[in-house]
């Protein structure tokens, strides 16, 4: 029988093995073999153990490449990560998922515990560091005949924003962890908003997530880490609650004259609250004062009172003016963007840091269930597992160019839709992490089954 033959499914799987951590190493191991078909490989499972049923496993050929335990992070972002830095030097988005279950090493490849030496730095300070010797290099090619007021605007760098999604939530981390709103606005768009700010004139503020902008490699490492910092002792035990969130790490190419433009956005949008609120009362007021009631009880327009028609229009127009000037700002971003000077500008690495796999498809127990769980705990849980299905299913949709992808099945996708959407998935991947304990092998096959179904996007294999 002929070999199955690879899937060229634009979304690529990787599967990372870690070695064994502490006691571990006195510990029995799964057996693993891992055989090439083209450019893909498949992944067989067997336990190792004597029982009377061991379980096995085998994989489509899913996977692009998998690292081996005495991989460092140098080689993941070599292998994974660096081939796509010319597509966000030319203003792509690419996106990497981490997903494996608790204690897997998803941290340890997204962020790294080692800041210091260059081999085991996360792939989100790499990307960084490395964006940033990009951007040099630009700026070293330019000459500066502009006032230096205008070089100083135009000058480039990275903005880094730092989120949780947990449940219907994001939860922003470079602004005190504030609980943001993640909805659907008129234009199909998501927007995720912080807390309401009251300002002066009846102005109302509700500000994005908090993007902050860094210079050089120096500032964004101190900034990022002192984040990740916050996030840590936000939590109560640290791989309890950082397994049932999925954290979302991004770096954007930047000018201050971009920042500007969107800051303009926000103001406006403040302003349009107090004026949208007046034009409404006017409109109830003026209809409430014409009507009179009935000896039957009915509310009917009163003849002897017109309507104050036109102070309702006068309202109207001042309002129509401010979502006017809404809009201008708005198309000045979009202006700047289509314009820009260097196409570079506005290109993301986006890194996201699922939520533990052990949640995936268990329902409302996790990991054989050994562990009482409270009836927040199992909702989270619940909740997971719809977003994990819900972005399986997204990338299914688009590997198969379906009309119509499911983005609102879950806060999660409803988050990822505009870094979907932003550019094809051609250089996107998911890292999967997978220990290599015999003890483990459930919550491996797990998260090798849901990498097989990502990576056979295109639909190969059968589960
Ligand atoms: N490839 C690896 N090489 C060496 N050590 C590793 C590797 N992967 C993980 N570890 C170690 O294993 C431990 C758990 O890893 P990590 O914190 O990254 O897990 P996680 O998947 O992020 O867990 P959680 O979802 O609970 O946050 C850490 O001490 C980490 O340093």
């Amino acid at each position: 029988m002929a070999a199955p033959q690879p899937q060229s499914s634009s979304f690529r799987v990787y599967t990372r093995w870690r070695p064994p951590i502490g006691n571990e190493s006195s510990l029995s191991e799964m057996e693993c073999r891992v055989e090439q078909h083209g450019t893909n490989h498949s992944i067989s499972l067997a336990s190792q153990s004597n029982s009377k049923r061991p379980r096995t496993w085998k994989s489509g050929p899913s996977f692009a490449r998998v690292f081996p335990a005495d991989a460092v992070n140098a080689d993941i972002f070599e292998g994974v990560v660096a081939p796509t830095l010319p597509r966000v030097m030319n203003g792509a988005t690419c996106k990497f998922f981490a997903y494996g279950h608790s204690g897997s090493g998803k941290t340890h490849t997204i962020i790294g515990y080692n800041y210091e030496d260059d081999q085991h730095l996360g792939l989100y300070l790499s990307s960084a560091r490395n964006l940033f010797r990009a951007i040099a290099e630009i700026k070293n090619g330019l000459e500066p005949s502009q006032a230096d007021d205008d070089l100083d605007k135009e000058a480039l760098g990275i903005a880094v924003r730092l989120y949780e999604v947990r449940g219907k939530y994001a939860y922003d981390l470079f602004n005190n962890g504030t609980e943001c709103h993640v909805r659907q606005g008129y234009d199909g768009r998501t927007y995720i908003r912080g807390q309401t700010e009251m300002l002066e004139g009846g102005k109302v503020r509700v500000r994005p997530i908090v993007a902050i902008p860094c210079w050089s490699y120096d500032e964004l490492r101190r900034v990022v880490l002192d984040g990740v910092e916050k996030r840590k002792n936000g939590s109560s035990t640290v791989h309890d609650e950082s397994s049932r969130t999925h954290a979302f790490l991004e770096l954007e190419i930047i000018t201050k004259a971009l920042l500007e433009a969107r800051d303009a956005v926000i103001e406006r949008e403040s302003e349009l609250v107090p004026v949208g609120k007046r034009a409404t009362d006017i409109y109830l007021e003026e209809h409430k004062r014409t009507l009179i009631r009935t000896p039957e009880g009915m509310l009917i327009p009163d003849p002897n009172v017109p309507l104050n028609q036109e102070r309702i229009d006068a309202a109207e127009v001042e309002k129509r003016e401010c979502e006017a000037r809404v809009k201008e700002a708005e198309d000045a971003v979009a202006d700047y963007l289509k314009g820009r000077r260097q196409p570079c500008l506005g290109g993301k690495f986006v890194f996201v840091d699922l939520a533990g796999s052990e949640y995936f498809d268990q329902g409302a127990g996790i990991s054989g269930g050994t562990t009482k769980q409270t009836s927040q705990e199992r909702q989270q849980g619940r909740q997971i597992n719809t977003d994990l299905f819900a972005l399986k299913e997204v990338i299914r949709a688009r590997a198969s160019n379906q009309a119509r992808l499911p983005f609102r099945s879950s806060p999660l996708t409803m988050v990822l839709r505009d870094y979907f959407l932003a550019t094809d998935d051609e250089e996107s991947a998911m890292i999967l992490t997978v220990s290599p304990c015999e003890s483990q092998i459930a919550a491996t096959m797990n998260t090798l089954k849901y990498g097989n179904l990502v990576g056979d996007a295109g639909g190969s294999t059968k589960n």
